[in-house]
């Protein structure tokens, strides 16, 4: 593995076919085209998949209304949906109230999907839910419920109504460094969380940082994130091109290294404003990825500067936060040395941006190209749907006023 990445700069010929493939299969939108289903997985060995059963829902023990907690089964009927916060590959997240208690949440609705959680090391004495239940940070977006239908999942999570961190950048459309480092930092932690428990994030892009009320940082997804259609495990090269790591790319094993490259990647667009091997088209991208030299603009100090190249090592194993020890020496990195990483756990520190709220269930810091939707269901395969689900579903397909629609999910 490690002789791939000897060299900086992997000249195209020798790219490996399989990579090649990839490169050819990545489509406009920059995600590849589905794996076929058969092809083996690049999940290492140890990694295991934990998969919720499909006939039973998920209730987090950290929910406090003994009446909720103790209910039978979840269900899509004790939501009300609100308004559409933003879209996925996989699917949509609703803003929808829980009708028992009235607290707001964020529901994702991800059709003809499995729920896996990808778990490194984690064995087998781990129960599915122990670990859903351990993904508990205060920077981590909690995982309330989850509960399926025959082709639909639904993750009902923390509503983080401060809206994804990037729409807070300033119009110079970067951060400052102080502002950078605050929500690196954050994010950083909600990382060791998970690595802690052996989960390898594998999806860290804007998109999924998101804000509190308060203004700290809400990591989405936690791991849930690999999602696998109709099935079909072998999603591995499903992602954001900018963001994605070079062993994934060449479809290599992969371990908690990948979220190291993702962060650098991430740290990168803070401070400037663009990610580093962006280029014209998708394929462009990923060959950047492999081959092109990180350069790094004048006014990056030097301090973040030498963070980021320790971080965006194209070879994993020499990568900063490669290691027992990665996670304190990237936490003990100079870049970081303002942070008092106890204060930050604590949530003491005060963030520097405060999202405006006056009402939550307005969703004011989100895209009005979404909140302003009308939310429709669309049309689903019913081929193996039992007659009371076809019904129920019938319902949904109609496209109703927003007022229409509430009393269409309350009946
Ligand atoms: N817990 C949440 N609270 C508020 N908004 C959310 C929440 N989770 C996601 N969103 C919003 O919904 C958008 C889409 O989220 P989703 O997780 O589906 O996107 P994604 O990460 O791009 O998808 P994928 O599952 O393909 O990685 C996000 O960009 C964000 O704006």
């Amino acid at each position: 593995m490690s002789a791939l990445f000897e060299f900086d700069d992997l000249p195209s010929n020798q790219i490996p076919t399989s990579t090649k493939t990839i490169l050819d299969d990545i489509n406009e939108s920059g995600y590849s085209s589905e794996v076929d289903a058969a092809e083996p997985t690049q999940i290492p060995l140890d990694e295991r998949l934990y998969e919720v059963p499909l006939e039973e829902s998920f209730i987090s023990s950290s929910l406090s209304t003994p009446a909720t907690k103790n209910s039978r089964k979840v269900s899509l009927d004790d939501f009300e949906i609100l308004k559409l916060l933003g879209r996925g590959a996989y699917g949509k997240v609703m803003l929808c109230r829980h009708k028992e208690s009235g607290i707001l949440y964020a529901m994702k609705v991800l059709k003809k999907a499995s729920l896996f959680v990808h778990s490194k090391n984690a064995e087998h004495t781990k129960a599915e839910r122990q670990i859903l239940e351990e993904v508990q940070n205060p920077f981590i977006v909690q995982l309330f419920y989850a509960f399926q239908t025959n082709d639909r999942l639904y993750l009902i999570l923390e509503y983080a109504t401060g809206g994804e961190l990037f729409t807070h950048m300033a119009s110079e459309h970067m951060f400052t460094e102080d502002v950078a480092r605050f929500y690196l930092a954050e994010l950083l932690l909600a990382l060791e969380h998970l690595h802690a428990l052996g989960i390898v994030y594998r999806d860290l892009k804007p998109e999924n940082c998101l804000l509190d009320g308060s203004g700290h940082a809400l990591l989405t997804d936690f791991g849930l994130s690999k999602v696998s259609i109709e099935g079909s495990r072998a999603n591995t090269v499903c992602g954001t091109a900018e963001y994605m790591a070079p062993e994934i790319l060449l479809e290599m094993s992969y371990d908690k290294g990948v979220d190291y490259w993702t962060f650098g990647i991430l740290m990168y667009e803070m401070l400037t404003g663009y990610t580093p091997f962006r280029c014209g088209n998708k394929k462009k991208t990923l060959d950047a990825i492999l081959k092109k030299k990180l350069q790094i603009p004048y006014y990056v100090s030097s301090d973040a500067k030498d963070l980021l190249i320790r971080l965006l090592r194209k070879n994993p194993n020499v990568r900063l936060g490669h290691g027992e020890d990665g996670m304190e020496k990237l936490k003990n990195h100079r870049f970081f040395r303002k942070i008092d990483w106890n204060e930050l756990k604590s949530r003491s520190s005060s963030p520097p941006i405060q999202p405006i709220v006056t009402d939550p269930s307005l969703a004011e810091n989100f895209d009005k190209e979404f909140t302003s939707e009308i939310i429709k269901e669309s049309p689903i395969d019913s081929a193996n749907l039992d007659a009371k689900m076809q019904e129920y579903f019938l319902n949904f397909s109609y496209v109703a006023q927003p007022d229409h629609l509430l009393s269409a999910f309350e009946k």
